[in-house]
């Protein structure tokens, strides 16, 4: 059976959940190894990586320490890379809402995003969301929302590659989150998306690794991972 090797980096955050929920996939064909990332040696070995949720300052910071921040950069040229919540800021191309003295990105998505989007009054959310591309997607998945990024623009240079919507928000939710929006139910408004791909690349602006269902991990391996793996052979 071929291997996989996916990479969590673990500087900081949920990186030990996306971690164990990867172990337990169980892709046809493919046997997924789920490693933990904390230099440049270990990245090296991986064959796809997930960012995760946690705080996107601290983990740029760690990974400047740790001589990461270009071995990553290089690594989003060529391999997938899942960011969820804290890692969706750090693969985006701008940030908004950033502390004093700015924050250092990797880049990879040409997306704009806001931290900590929703405002104090939504800190921490659940919503149940309808995604078409999940195994039985008749079944709603439940998106756990703290301290969220929010998408502000999808708009892409010249060249770079289609985005994909993967889920949005559903509008009943919208009222409480974005009072100011007239045409919260617009499904343009890119405050709804909450989930994208792009190239190799895929985000997510919630902690899927913070329930007990799997399909985004599967989805990550099975449409982002499966394919790339598949060509280089
Ligand atoms: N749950 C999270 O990952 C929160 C992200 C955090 N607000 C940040 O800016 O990095």
């Amino acid at each position: 059976m071929a291997k996989i090797t996916i990479g969590i980096l673990a500087l900081q955050g949920a990186f030990a959940e996306h971690q164990s929920t990867l172990q337990r996939l169980s892709i046809p064909g493919w046997k997924v190894s789920a490693v933990q990332v904390r230099n440049p040696e270990e990245l090296a070995s991986c064959d796809a990586l997930v960012i995760p949720g946690g705080e996107s300052t601290t983990i740029a910071l760690l990974a400047r320490l740790s001589g990461l921040l270009e071995p990553l950069r290089e690594f989003l040229k060529r391999k997938p890379v899942w960011g969820t919540c804290a890692g969706a800021i750090l693969v985006s191309q701008k940030v908004e809402n950033t502390k004093k003295g700015g924050q250092e990105l990797l880049g990879g998505m040409s997306i704009s995003i806001a931290r900590n989007g929703w405002g104090s009054q939504a800190e921490s959310f659940e919503a149940q969301l309808e995604v078409p591309g999940l195994k039985n997607p008749e079944r709603s998945f439940s998106g756990v929302f703290i301290r969220a990024p929010v998408l502000l623009s999808l708009t892409r240079s010249p060249g770079d590659p289609p985005i994909s919507i993967i889920a949005r928000l559903p509008p009943s939710i919208l009222p409480q989150l974005i009072p100011d929006s007239v045409k919260s139910d617009d499904e343009e408004d890119p405050r709804r998306v909450v989930a994208i791909r792009q190239g190799l690349h895929f985000l997510t602006t919630f902690h899927p690794e913070l329930t007990s269902d799997d399909r985004f991990h599967e989805y990550f391996v099975r449409e982002c991972v499966v394919p790339q793996l598949a060509a280089r052979a």
